[in-house]
């Protein structure tokens, strides 16, 4: 959903937080939806992203996840931090909206990833994914709100998560869902928080990567109570990417996988049986080769007794 936010921040502008002093300059905006607008901001050659808000309650909700992935990650491998800063910012108009700082995620998303690297990168792109999803589920949360804007990728198939506003504690009523991604909106379940709820949407996300139009076309023409999982698994069948994977998504459909760990495991095993995608050879290992090559054809006609 766009949002009506009544503020812009200009490239090269520089916000200073009023309590902490810390101070960004805006580069871009990076998106934005009906919470407020992330903007790509830098602080000493320092890339970050920064979320401006429009309700400090749903801001406060967010930051309170990221927090708590944090420490979960301090007692795991470390990594760079989840959230740099809280703050508010003045604008000139005198209007004030609280603002968060974020580690930047660099990536695209999985449509226009899958477009420019092939849709072989499909299977280690979705095991990321379910990766990732099951970080947050070991926490004793749900992402909620699972859909094509929330998830970017970078190379060689790495996936992170942005927008943690959906995510809820697992038993808990799902504070955010987006109507395709929603169990309860095919009739499969209750919109209660739960692991099988992000795996539900992961697997509308599957199928709208790869039969888009036939999804929007069967969300528009189908009676509310009518909506069922056997016409999204139809379309999963009828894709040449989605069929090595229509058993497993039957299951996530039907909410047989406890969680997204036990859900990668089981995707891992497709995988296995359908092939990985070869990594792309890297310019300089071709340049390698090509100098290589060439000194073994001069060492050859040396060998031979070059032009004498
Ligand atoms: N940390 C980040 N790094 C890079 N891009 C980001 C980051 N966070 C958000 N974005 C981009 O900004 C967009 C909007 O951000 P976000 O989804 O957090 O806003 P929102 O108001 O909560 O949106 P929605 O209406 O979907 O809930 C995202 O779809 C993504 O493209």
């Amino acid at each position: 959903m766009a949002t009506s936010a009544k503020f812009d921040l200009d490239r090269g502008m520089v916000i200073t937080g009023k309590w902490r002093h810390r101070r960004y300059r805006v580069e871009r905006m990076l998106g934005e939806g009906a919470n407020g607008k992330v903007y790509l901001v830098q602080q000493d050659s320092r890339l970050m992203a920064l979320k401006v808000g429009l309700d400090t309650a749903d801001l406060q909700s967010e930051i309170n996840v990221l927090q708590a992935l944090e420490k979960q990650q301090k007692k795991g491998n470390g990594g760079s931090p989840f959230l740099y800063d809280v703050d508010d910012l003045k604008l000139r108009s005198g209007k004030e909206y609280p603002f968060y700082v974020m580690r930047y995620v660099r990536g695209t998303k999985l449509p226009a990833f899958l477009a420019a690297s092939g849709a072989e990168w499909f299977p280690l792109a979705g095991y990321n994914l379910l990766l990732r999803l099951a970080d947050l589920h070991g926490s004793g949360w749900a992402f909620g709100d699972l859909k094509v804007d929330n998830v970017l990728v970078a190379d060689y198939g790495r996936v992170e998560l942005v927008d943690y506003g959906g995510v809820t504690a697992f038993g808990k009523s799902i504070r955010q869902f987006t109507e395709i991604y929603d169990r309860g909106y095919w009739n499969a379940g209750i919109r209660t928080s739960d692991a099988p709820y992000d795996l539900f949407s992961f697997a509308v996300l599957c199928v709208q990567l790869f039969e888009e139009k036939e999804l929007y076309r069967l969300t528009a023409g189908t009676l509310p109570q009518n909506r069922g999982t056997a016409e999204l698994l139809r379309l999963a069948q009828q894709s040449q990417q989605l069929k090595p994977f229509s058993g497993w998504l039957a299951r996530a459909f039907a909410g047989g996988f406890r969680d997204a760990a036990e859900a990668a495991d089981a995707w891992n095993v497709v995988i296995h049986r359908i092939g990985r995608p070869s990594k792309p050879v890297p310019w300089w290992t071709k340049a390698l080769f090509l100098l290589s090559a060439a000194g073994l054809a001069a060492s050859a006609f040396w060998l031979a007794g070059g032009f004498g």
